[in-house]
């Protein structure tokens, strides 16, 4: 558990007062539960000897009632605390999760979905919650149960004191330990085996047609069916361990009983204890124990959340290096002042960016876009195009030479480059709202008649009102499916709200067909006048014969010169065109 350290440790010192008054309460209720058995032996003992009057048991009956109110008002108390202070320490982890997870939202998009990830570290906080529901709380409030018990029992006789200490001594720490050590390798290899039968699952559906072509699908359900029962047996022995254990501990509290039974005998003997007293002493073990018996599972339950706190540490320890630097900056005054001039002059110059594996991805790119601009970034796959938009947005810093706005390095406003730069890119999102919001989206300042506006200019507009419900159509409802052209028309109408000197498309007609996508770059490319764009793409369509072109291959610039020059010039481009 040493990973659990930052994930664990801080928290509690942080809430070091909190989880004291939560553990006083704790043991409030225990006192009170078993002052109540103690009273409420003492009475049924005291009513079997026929008191003349009720009155000699009237003490003990309103004693009963009251601690029997007083046990559950502080045990409600008790739970509202512990959940006080759960909540709370959720929320800062969680807080802090988001802050280690936004910055390599677009560094992650490439290899996972970033919701998943989201979705996966979320789940582990929340399972965290209950090493302190189950574990922590309920260990440190068994533990100083057991000193007070004991110190207790001192002050009648050191004797029983000891007999006690050591039976107690079994299950607060004896049995727990044993329980941990013994089920700890089991717990480990089940969750294993359950995420590698996962595994295999999903690996089979995915491919189960060929499964099926193949005509094994038998072999392999008795192959998984195998691995199944392999499984469920390593956890039924688990379970049988459990049992066994559940009945040693309860054995511990037979012998505790018998101990009491015969010491208080025995004081009664010598005349130092009324008889009405036996049950009374007897009654109180119950109470005690009903703590200290969760204590064995509860602690060997602990291996169950090894996963969850080296998943949480390694994500924030494995941080990307390119990304390290992120939150060091932000000058939000600088990013709007430019946003505010709408005249921006792009600059990379000598940029040379290496990924942490060691892999070169830029070699000594240099290029500037004036506002108003367009430059074509065109390249085969794995050239180096999204590293540089990704330079562009502050997110990564170049290890040589610099990425600027207006002079400023794009890493300055990593957090706030969408106040100057939009990205339109392969697939937009549309949200479960209707059709005004999803593009209110742009600019939520935005009115009706803007929103009606940029539907207009990127030709929806028509479209829209010929729907029943026209702007209001909800788009999940309605099960309506915009096409891939149309989701990126309604993208483009929000950048045009957001009104950016800067746009990126990034391949955003990847997928569709020649037509639309000749359609919609004409589109684009007319109502983004004014702007500096930057296409990315990898093939010609949309390119116009005086567009600027910097064809880029394994990370260097090898072309550079206007569609018109590099076709008659440069036979590999001339290539791409025919
Ligand atoms: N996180 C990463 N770690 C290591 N290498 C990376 C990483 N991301 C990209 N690369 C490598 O850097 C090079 C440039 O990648 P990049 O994604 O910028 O290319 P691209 O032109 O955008 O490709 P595509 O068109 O396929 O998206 C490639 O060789 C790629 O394998």
């Amino acid at each position: 558990m040493k990973n659990g350290k930052g994930w664990i440790y801080p928290y509690i010192q942080e809430n070091k007062k909190l989880i004291m008054i939560t553990v006083f309460l704790g043991l409030l209720t225990v006192l009170s539960a078993t002052l109540l058995m103690f009273t409420s032996g003492y009475l049924i003992s005291k009513s079997a000897t026929k008191p003349e009057t009720i009155l000699m048991v009237y003490v003990p009956i309103v004693a009963v009632r009251a601690l029997s109110i007083f046990r559950a008002v502080s045990r409600y108390i008790e739970r509202l605390m512990g959940h006080n202070v759960i909540l709370n320490i959720l929320s800062k982890m969680r807080l802090r999760l988001y802050k280690m997870i936004e910055p390599e939202v677009l560094v992650m998009e490439s290899k996972f979905r970033t919701g998943d990830v989201l979705g996966v570290l979320a789940d582990d906080i929340e399972h965290l919650q209950d090493i302190y529901l189950k574990t922590i709380f309920p260990y440190i409030v068994g533990f100083c149960l057991y000193l007070l018990s004991i110190l207790a029992l001192g002050f009648f006789s050191f004797e029983m004191a000891g007999w006690v200490a050591l039976h107690l001594f079994v299950i607060v720490v004896l049995i727990p330990l044993l329980s941990f050590v013994a089920t700890k390798r089991k717990i480990i290899l089940y969750k294993q085996g359950k995420k590698a039968l996962y595994q295999v699952l999903t690996d089979a559906v995915l491919g189960i047609s060929d499964w099926v072509f193949s005509g094994r699908q038998l072999q392999f359900i008795e192959a998984y069916e195998h691995k199944e029962r392999e499984l469920i047996l390593t956890d039924r022995k688990r379970r049988s361990f459990n049992r066994i254990r559940n009945v040693l501990s309860q054995l511990v509290v037979a012998g505790l009983v018998l101990i009491i039974i015969i010491w208080a005998a025995e004081q009664h003997e010598l005349g130092l204890l009324p008889v009405t007293f036996i049950a009374a002493f007897v009654l109180i073990i119950f109470p005690i124990t009903e703590v200290f018996l969760p204590l064995s599972d509860a602690v060997s339950q602990l291996p169950r959340y090894q996963n969850s706190l080296e998943r949480l540490e390694s994500f924030g320890n494995n941080r990307p290096s390119e990304i390290q630097a992120l939150k060091e900056f932000t000058s939000t005054k600088e990013i709007e002042r430019i946003a505010a001039e709408k005249n921006v002059k792009l600059d990379f110059k000598q940029v040379t960016f290496t990924y942490q594996s060691g892999k070169m991805a830029l070699k000594d790119l240099s290029f500037t876009l004036n506002q108003g601009e367009k430059l074509v970034l065109l390249g085969p796959s794995g050239s180096g195009k999204s590293t540089i938009l990704k330079l562009l947005l502050g997110i990564f810093i170049p290890n040589r030479g610099s990425v600027s706005l207006n002079g400023i390095p794009a890493s300055h406003f990593a957090k706030d480059s969408s106040k100057v730069i939009s990205v339109l890119n392969q697939n937009p999102h549309l949200f479960d709202t209707t059709i005004l919001n999803n593009i209110r989206l742009g600019n939520l300042n935005a009115t009706d008649e803007e929103v009606y506006w940029a539907a207009k200019q990127v030709k929806l507009y028509d479209y829209i009102q010929s729907l029943p419900q026209g702007f209001s159509t909800q788009l999940h409802e309605s099960g309506m499916r915009f096409s891939g052209g149309e989701r990126q028309r309604i993208a483009l109408a929000r950048i045009l709200l957001q009104n950016n000197p800067i746009v990126i498309l990034d391949e955003p007609t990847i997928g569709l067909d020649p037509r639309t996508e000749r359609d919609l770059l004409e589109n684009m490319f007319h109502v983004l006048r004014g702007k500096s764009i930057l296409f990315i793409t990898h093939h010609l369509a949309g390119i116009s014969p005086d567009d600027r072109i910097l064809f880029l291959d394994n990370g260097k610039l090898i072309m550079n010169g206007t569609h018109r020059q590099l076709l008659l010039e440069n036979e590999r481009y001339a290539k791409l065109n025919a």
